[in-house]
């Protein structure tokens, strides 16, 4: 996060001659076959060092690497400046130079340990204890609506990272939660996603948490104020606004304004960026369906990721060695994207989540000093939970032009264990299959002698796998609360660690302003199309053919 380009580093020539020299001879089935211990070389487990229960393994045997390569990219890490940013942020240096702030999520899950300067970091501990009390009396049935009845729907109303991370965890943690509370989220400005979720409401018995970080995007804003009009359809008196709205936001007269009551104001900090704020007040959501006993185990195993991180050597750190294995796919293979592939239904929206925290953070092409860069930087997420891929996507991943580096993750043990765990040893046994059918393929060998002789050339031909396909495979014993923290924050640190050795800002947005700006001088042309004015052709056309169909 210098900000110097990273084709600068006498690391980043080395890996492009080797890249040049030697990539059409990093073929996966004999780099196994050359190695009988490979998957011991390249896999390591983690294990939380405060809770031995919180473990994974990461196997990235199946990747077009060698030790030598490792080292390489290592070196690249290493001369980037992995360990000196990763340290600033810990410290509280104001890394995010744009806005000029610190960075320090890491410090909504420090249970103490690490010693940051930075105003806000001592008030954590006091609204953590906020949140526990109100999610407390809300599960308990103390906290009673304008009529004296109990909460059973929770809505929280967001968008972007006051949106996608608890939509994300309490789907994850589904297991974890009070099942005879409801959660439903409104994030979309589009008026059906809050019509519909409003259908499903009872005006006396549902909490709307108003999540947002600046307390001024549009869509939160305005899906709050007509969420407030419904409740007030019924309930009449603005007094009653006390028991059903809560807000979570940096804003204190923004959130006042809107006529919320100060007490059920949740705080956070300007150096929490949203991608990165489900640890804060953001959280609130995923503490009143969890429990807050479990959100504190979900900061837990966030905070030990966070431990290793800082702590371990670069050649055992997994979110560096993720991070670097990401960087030779994207930089030297031309990667363009990276696909995140859960075996496990509970993490259907990890792909999702990934997608902000991600591209929001690395989809820069200008360094820290405003250079813009000659390679390629952050790459596009997507996925979808196994196995349903496999019947849809899964024949561009095996059989089609691109690369396509993927990441499968799984649990070894079902929440839900039907049929005697049957159906989760067949999810495995797709989870085990995948990676290796796209690491090893098949030859045309092997097609010809299954169809036998005088089989048709085309149909021999179509039948072949390539292989040589890389990917990272991550199991864990069991998707707890814990757990699931140390999976993000490992993420998150793999995209710091790919943010520095690009030397981009990961933690700024400037990318989603200008549409913002264009739609609030678009919107104050809709009425009639004399009022359209200072577009191209293409936008002045589209606006036109709107206000000559709508039915209004
Ligand atoms: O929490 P807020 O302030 O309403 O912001 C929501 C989202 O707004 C978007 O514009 C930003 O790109 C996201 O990073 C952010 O998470």
């Amino acid at each position: 996060m210098s900000g110097r380009p990273t084709t600068e580093y006498p690391a980043y020539q080395k890996l492009q001659e080797i890249y040049s020299s030697e990539h059409t001879r990093l073929v996966l089935k004999d780099l196994f076959a050359q190695d009988p211990n490979r998957f011991s070389s390249f896999s390591a487990q983690y294990v939380d060092a405060t809770d031995p229960s919180t473990t994974f393994l990461l196997d990235y045997s199946k990747n077009l690497i060698t030790e030598p390569i490792l080292r390489t990219l290592l070196s690249l890490a290493r001369e980037a400046g992995v360990e000196t940013y990763r340290d600033k942020m810990f410290s509280g240096e104001h890394i995010n130079t744009s806005e000029d702030r610190a960075v320090l999520h890491v410090a909504l899950r420090n249970s103490d340990e690490f010693k940051i300067e930075e105003s806000g970091v001592n008030e954590v501990a006091d609204v953590l204890n906020h949140m526990k009390e109100f999610s407390e009396s809300v599960r308990s049935g103390s906290w009673r609506g304008y009529t004296g009845k109990t909460i059973d729907t929770i809505v929280n109303i967001g968008i972007g990272g006051s949106d996608l991370g608890p939509v994300m965890v309490t789907e994850a943690l589904k297991p974890y939660a009070k099942r005879d509370l409801n959660v439903r989220f409104v994030s979309n400005i589009d008026g059906t996603h809050l019509a519909e979720v409003l259908r499903l409401c009872d005006p006396e018995r549902t909490l709307f948490i108003i999540a947002s970080k600046t307390f001024t995007t549009q869509e939160t804003i305005t899906n709050a104020e007509s969420a407030r009009e419904w409740f007030l359809s019924s309930a009449r008196d603005r007094a009653h606004v006390a028991k059903h709205f809560v807000a979570l936001s940096t804003n204190t007269k923004a959130v006042t304004t809107f006529g919320i009551d100060n007490a059920n104001r949740f705080q956070f900090w300007d150096w929490v960026g949203g991608r990165y704020s489900l640890w804060s007040a953001i959280g609130l959501t995923i503490a009143l369906y969890i429990g807050y006993d479990n959100f504190e185990q979900l900061l837990r195993g966030a905070h030990g990721m966070d431990k290793h991180f800082k702590e371990t050597p670069l050649d055992r750190n997994l979110p560096v060695l993720l991070g670097v294995i990401g960087v030779w796919y994207n930089n030297f293979y031309g990667a363009q994207t990276h696909v995140l592939l859960p075996y496990d239904q509970y993490l259907h929206k990890f792909a999702d989540y990934f997608q902000q925290g991600d591209m929001e953070s690395n989809g820069k092409s200008v360094t820290k000093n405003g250079q813009r860069v000659n390679y390629q930087t952050g790459p596009i997420i997507w996925g979808a939970a196994g196995t349903n891929g496999q019947h849809s996507f899964y024949q561009l991943l095996h059989q089609g032009t691109k690369l396509i580096p993927a990441d499968f993750l799984a649990p070894c043990t079902s929440h839900n264990p039907i049929g005697n765990s049957k159906h989760h040893r067949i999810l495995l046994s797709n989870y085990f299959a995948q990676p290796e059918a796209l690491a090893f393929g098949k030859t045309e060998e092997e097609v010809r002698k299954e169809l036998g002789p005088g089989a048709n050339e085309a149909l021999v031909k179509s039948k072949v796998f390539e292989g040589n396909r890389p990917s990272n495979s991550i199991m864990f014993p069991l998707l707890t609360p814990r757990t699931l923290g140390a999976l993000i924050a490992l993420y998150e640190h793999k995209i710091f660690t790919q943010g520095v050795i690009w030397g981009i800002n990961s933690f700024d947005q400037m990318g989603v302003e200008l549409g913002k700006v264009l739609a609030k001088n678009i919107l104050t042309q809709l009425n009639g199309p004399e009022d359209v004015k200072g577009h191209d052709s293409s936008t002045t056309g589209l606006i036109h053919y709107y206000q000559q169909n709508r039915r209004e």
